[in-house]
C-alpha cells in the first residue's frame, strides 16, 4: 500500500474543501505571502521598530530568536506580544545575558504572563548557542540555510525539529534577516508549519490529519513553503480589524485571501 493511500484510509478529508483551498493558495502564490509578511503582519512592523531603535543587528536577531522560543501560552494576541517585546527591548537593551534580560522582562509582561520560570529556563538552555553566533554565522550559515537553524535550535533545546517554537523561531528569524540584511530569502519547503491553536483549529475544517503533515502536502501541491502558508493564514484567522484594513490596502488579492477564512 502506498503512503498516500495509507494516509487516505487513516485520515478523512473534505476533498472538495481541500481542492478549493489548494486552488486559492495556488492563485495567491509566494509573492502574496511576501506582501502579507512585509506589509500586513503587525509582527514584521514590531521587528522593524526594534531594529531601528537598537542599532545593533546581532543583538536584534538574537533577541528575535529568543523571543520566539518563549512565544507560547500567551496572555494576549501574538501581535500584541511582539509589540510589547519591541517596546521593552527598545528601551532596555540587554546588558548581560538574554536569559537574564527575560528574567526582568517576563514577570512584568502584560501579554506573556504564564509559565514564566519555565520560559526563562528555556532561554538559559538556549543561551550558550546564541552566544556562539556572530553576524557571519547568522547571515552566511543560517540565513542562507534555514534548515540548519531549525536543526541547531532543536538540538540546543532538546526539542523535536517540528516543535512549534522551533519552526516559529525560523519564521521570525527570516523576518529579522530580511530586515537586517535587506534581502528576501524564501523559507525552505522542508520546514514545517508552526502547529499552534489557530492553525490547529483551522486545519480541522479540512481534515483530521495532523496539521504538520496536512500542510506539507498542501505546500507541495501549491509550491508555497509551509512557513509562507502560515503567513497567509495567520493574520486572516486572527480577525484583527487593523490587519484586515492593511490587507485591503496592500494586497491586490485581498478578496481571495479573505475567502480562506470562510472555507
Ligand atoms: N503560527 C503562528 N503562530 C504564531 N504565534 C505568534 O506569536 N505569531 C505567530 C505566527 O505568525 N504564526
Amino acid at each position: 500500500m502506498t503512503l498516500d493511500r495509507f494516509i487516505q484510509i487513516k485520515y478523512k478529508s473534505d476533498d472538495e474543501k481541500v481542492r478549493e483551498l489548494v486552488s486559492i493558495l495556488r492563485e495567491l502564490g509566494l509573492e502574496c505571502a511576501r506582501t502579507i509578511e512585509e506589509h500586513v503582519d503587525l509582527q514584521f512592523d514590531a521587528l522593524k521598530n526594534l531594529r531601528g531603535n537598537l542599532g545593533d543587528d546581532e543583538t536584534f536577531i538574537k533577541l528575535v530568536v529568543a523571543n520566539s522560543i518563549v512565544s507560547y501560552q500567551l496572555s494576549a494576541k501574538g501581535e500584541q506580544w511582539w509589540w510589547e517585546f519591541s517596546h521593552y527591548f527598545s528601551a532596555n537593551p540587554p546588558e548581560r545575558g538574554i536569559a537574564e534580560a527575560y528574567a526582568d522582562f517576563l514577570p512584568n509582561s502584560r501579554t506573556n504572563r504564564r509559565l514564566v520560570s519555565g520560559k526563562v529556563k528555556r532561554l538559559e538552555k538556549l543561551e550558550p548557542f546564541l552566544e556562539r553566533l556572530d553576524m557571519d554565522a547568522l547571515k552566511g550559515y543560517y540565513f542562507g540555510g534555514m534548515e540548519r537553524l531549525r536543526d541547531d535550535l532543536a538540538r540546543a533545546l532538546g526539542s523535536k525539529r517540528s516543535a512549534k517554537t522551533v519552526v516559529f523561531a525560523v519564521k521570525m528569524f527570516g523576518y529579522a534577516g530580511r530586515i537586517a540584511f535587506g534581502e528576501f530569502v524564501p523559507y525552505p519547503m522542508g520546514i514545517e508549519i508552526p502547529d499552534d491553536v489557530r492553525i490547529n483549529a483551522y486545519t480541522k475544517r479540512f481534515t483530521n490529519e495532523p496539521p504538520v503533515s496536512f500542510w506539507k502536502k498542501v505546500a507541495e501541491k501549491t509550491g508555497i513553503p509551509p512557513l509562507h502558508i502560515d503567513s497567509i493564514l495567520w493574520p486572516v484567522l486572527g480577525g484583527n480589524p487593523e490587519v484586515l484594513r492593511r490587507l485591503e490596502e496592500h494586497c491586490e488579492e485581498s478578496d481571495a485571501v479573505l475567502g480562506l477564512a470562510s472555507l
